[in-house]
């Protein structure tokens, strides 16, 4: 059996908003495997994000099972789940989240410090720029956010999530802010790097046509997850 990167087993996530409880994710029983790219599409408010805050180990679930690279989540304290995201995931944004005064390479290197905090400097520059280059954009190292166009900024916000080599990277609406054509070029970047490095994609869209792309499908509904049929390509 694959051992898989992420999985759920009957995982609720309650809510309290204004006094009253919400059951925002219910009963949801999730697998992901090495290498795999799994789609997420549903309405807005369906809670879509609160699946990659779960799984991402930003928000605790409220009941069930929540294991990243077979290890149970619930157990953790919050130092565990930070060495536990840096070991193993990777986040890419909607709206880049780029520190505006620092270069493209400062902010994938910056990434990289947080992460592993003892790592030499000369190696985090290496391997910061060597992420720049994967995603096309070593010409650009010394360029602030401010001068790149979105589709570059995004592929700096790219770099940044994959520089820590994660086995599992959570993308949330990645494309959200791109014309169709850069959003294109984007989503053919990051499954190659998937494919490349083995690295699993849970992609959070609301693009049918991207989501299609994906190796499996699955809709979000009034907080229940189901699989949709296979992809016929
Ligand atoms: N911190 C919170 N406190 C209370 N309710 C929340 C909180 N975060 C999210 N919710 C609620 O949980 C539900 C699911 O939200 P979520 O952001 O996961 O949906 P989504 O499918 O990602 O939506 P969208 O496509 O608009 O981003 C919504 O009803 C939202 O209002």
């Amino acid at each position: 059996m694959i051992d898989t990167i992420a999985r759920t087993r009957d995982m609720n996530l309650h809510l309290n908003s204004g006094g009253s409880a919400l059951h925002i994710l219910k009963s949801i029983t999730f697998a992901i495997n090495p290498g795999e790219v799994v789609s997420v599409v549903g309405p807005s408010g369906s809670g879509k994000t609160s699946l990659l805050m779960v799984l991402g180990g930003l928000e605790k679930a409220s009941d069930g099972v929540v294991a990243i690279g077979g290890t149970n989540l619930a157990g953790l304290d919050e130092d565990q789940l930070a060495d536990m995201r840096r070991q193993n995931i990777g986040i890419l944004f909607q709206n880049f989240h780029l520190i505006p005064s620092m270069t493209a390479l400062e902010n994938v290197a910056l990434a990289l410090e947080i992460a592993f905090d003892d790592l030499p400097v000369e190696e985090i520059m290496a391997r910061a720029k060597a992420a720049l280059a994967e995603v096309g954009l070593a010409q650009r190292e010394t360029h602030l956010p401010s001068a790149l166009s979105g589709g570059e900024q995004q592929r700096v916000g790219l770099a940044r999530a994959i520089v820590t080599r994660p086995r599992l990277l959570l993308a949330d609406e990645p494309t959200g802010n791109l014309d169709q054509e850069t959003a294109a070029s984007a989503i053919d970047l990051l499954f190659a790097l998937a494919r490349r490095n083995n690295m699993a994609v849970l992609l959070i869209t609301h693009d049918n046509n991207l989501a299609k792309r994906a190796d499996r499908r699955m809709r979000m509904n009034r907080g229940e997850l189901q699989e949709l049929e296979a992809t016929v390509s």
